[in-house]
């Protein structure tokens, strides 16, 4: 089990938002998730000029994770450029994230703002009641 080092997910997580492809909303995200054996994935938000088929950055870093073979996580940190509050995931991407508290149990979500500062929530405070096969 691995302990969180916070800070260095945050900053993780800002570094990859300076990656986004985002050329039609220039709204840049960046994720860091951090899984269970310790190993960070990295994602940001990839746009295409058919709109619907953009990928947030929460979905990039867990697609990453668990397509190398990790699917139980401690953390993810999230990061935007917006410096007045903080910036919470799309409804899409809470339920994307629920389905791996089946591995994980409930992991925390850390959102921050571009001074590194964050807030810390349970998965499923962002999203109670998530649709659920079993
Ligand atoms: O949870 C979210 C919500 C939005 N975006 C991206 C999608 C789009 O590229 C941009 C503006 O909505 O932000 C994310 O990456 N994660
Ligand atoms: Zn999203």
């Amino acid at each position: 089990m691995t302990d969180v080092n916070v800070a260095e997910l945050v900053r993780q997580s800002h570094e990859a938002k300076q990656k986004a492809y985002c050329p039609y909303s220039n709204f840049q995200v960046g994720a860091a998730v951090l899984t269970e054996e310790g190993t960070i994935f990295t994602g940001c938000n990839i746009e295409n000029s058919s709109y619907s088929l953009t990928i947030c950055a929460e979905r990039t870093a867990v697609a990453k994770a668990v397509s190398e073979g990790y699917t139980k996580f401690k953390a993810i940190a999230v990061a935007t450029n917006v410096s007045e509050k903080y910036m919470s995931p799309c409804g899409a991407c809470r339920q994307f994230l629920s389905e791996f508290t089946k591995d994980s149990g409930d992991y925390d979500i850390y959102m921050s703002k571009p001074d590194l500062t964050y807030d810390k929530k349970k998965i499923s405070e962002l999203l109670p009641c998530a649709f659920s096969l079993n």
